[in-house]
């Protein structure tokens, strides 16, 4: 009997057992498998046909499917896991300040807005983060590296650069301790904001008088209408809710605390996602500047827990037994 092919969504996997000796046989018997290391998976399916001995198998190494496959394997699943996702959209920019479609436009942030990232740094000031992804826009960047200023853990965000490999080596920290202390920042495209194609620049309150309140507010709120040459929220979802199953999510199942600091669009697509919103629903979600949402992730599923109102909220803490004892840890300056 042979292993027949598979992709396991779990980890690296050993031929073992008898009838296959992993040094040599090209035909594989039954075989059991241990599980070496996560995130990937071996094809088995070379060994069955006997075109290679194991050693000589090249490990087709398959990076492990999407989280649902993980959380359904009873050896992967990482139910009795418990973490912290923060969403915040960036605080005012300066087209929020004068009223322009900004979109993908790659404007700073306001005097205001800076406060606002601050203060929403406080409120989450007690709150564990692990990793922080942001778009590749600076309005959402400010707000997460500002917003970290503030938190109790004084870990350092540390924008990570994988754009070629001499920034990738050029940026390499050589210090374990250091290293420890280091929140990595990932900035990624796909959660910038929607691209609000020929809307970009122009005047809100012009462009209702000039198409009328409710095409701007159509194009503005609803699930699949875009703006001219622009992206709907469908189109923007797409890509961002995309990212965040491929490559937030999987952070989330491992445990790690997460927080994502991006734009009014590209989270109401992500909240979308998360609170199973339909595109009814979804037009009437609105999020403010630069105020943190928390979320937390158990058992696969997102329990939204509103946003924490101030560092000393008690109530936050009590959500879960998890969030309370980081923050003793905290208050007894245990880290
Ligand atoms: O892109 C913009 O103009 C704003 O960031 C969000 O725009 P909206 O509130 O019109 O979606």
């Amino acid at each position: 009997m042979v292993a027949t092919a598979f992709l396991h969504p779990v980890g690296i996997i050993q031929l073992h057992g008898s009838g296959s000796d992993a040094g040599s046989a090209s035909k594989c018997g039954h075989s059991s498998f241990r599980f070496i290391s996560k995130n990937f998976a071996v094809d088995v399916g070379l060994l069955n046909k006997g075109q290679c001995s194991y050693r000589q198998c090249q490990l087709h190494v398959v990076h492990a499917l999407s989280s649902q496959a993980r959380a359904t394997d009873p050896i992967s699943s990482t139910s009795h896991v418990e973490s912290a996702l923060i969403l915040i959209r960036h605080g005012e920019s300066l087209w929020n300040e004068k009223n322009l479609f900004t979109g993908c436009v790659d404007v700073p942030l306001t005097k205001r807005g800076v406060d606002e990232a601050i203060e929403a740094g406080k409120r989450i000031s007690n709150i564990p983060v692990d990793m922080i992804y942001t778009s590749s826009l600076i309005r959402a960047q400010m707000t997460a590296m500002l917003a970290m200023t503030q938190h109790r853990r004084k870990k350092v965000p540390i924008i990570m650069h994988d754009e070629n490999s001499q920034a990738k080596t050029w940026g390499q920290i050589y210090s374990g301790d250091t290293e420890k202390q280091s929140i990595p920042v990932i900035t990624a495209w796909q959660l910038n904001e929607r691209m609000y194609g020929e809307l970009q620049g122009l005047n809100k309150l012009e462009t209702a008088e000039k198409y009328g309140k409710e095409q701007v507010h159509e194009w503005r709120r609803s699930y699949d209408s875009p703006p001219p040459n622009g992206e709907s929220l469908e189109m923007c979802s797409q890509r961002a809710v995309a990212y965040f199953k491929e490559h937030i999510e999987p952070q989330l199942q491992s445990g790690k605390h997460v927080m994502v600091a991006a734009h009014g669009n590209s989270l109401r697509s992500i909240i979308m996602y998360l609170e199973r919103l339909t595109s009814q629903e979804v037009i009437s979600l609105e999020l403010s500047t630069g105020v943190p949402l928390l979320y937390i992730y158990k058992d696969g599923k997102f329990v939204r827990r509103g946003s924490p109102v101030r560092p000393s909220e008690a109530g936050v803490y009590a959500y879960t037994k998890n969030l309370a004892l980081y923050r003793q840890k905290l208050d007894k300056k245990l880290y």
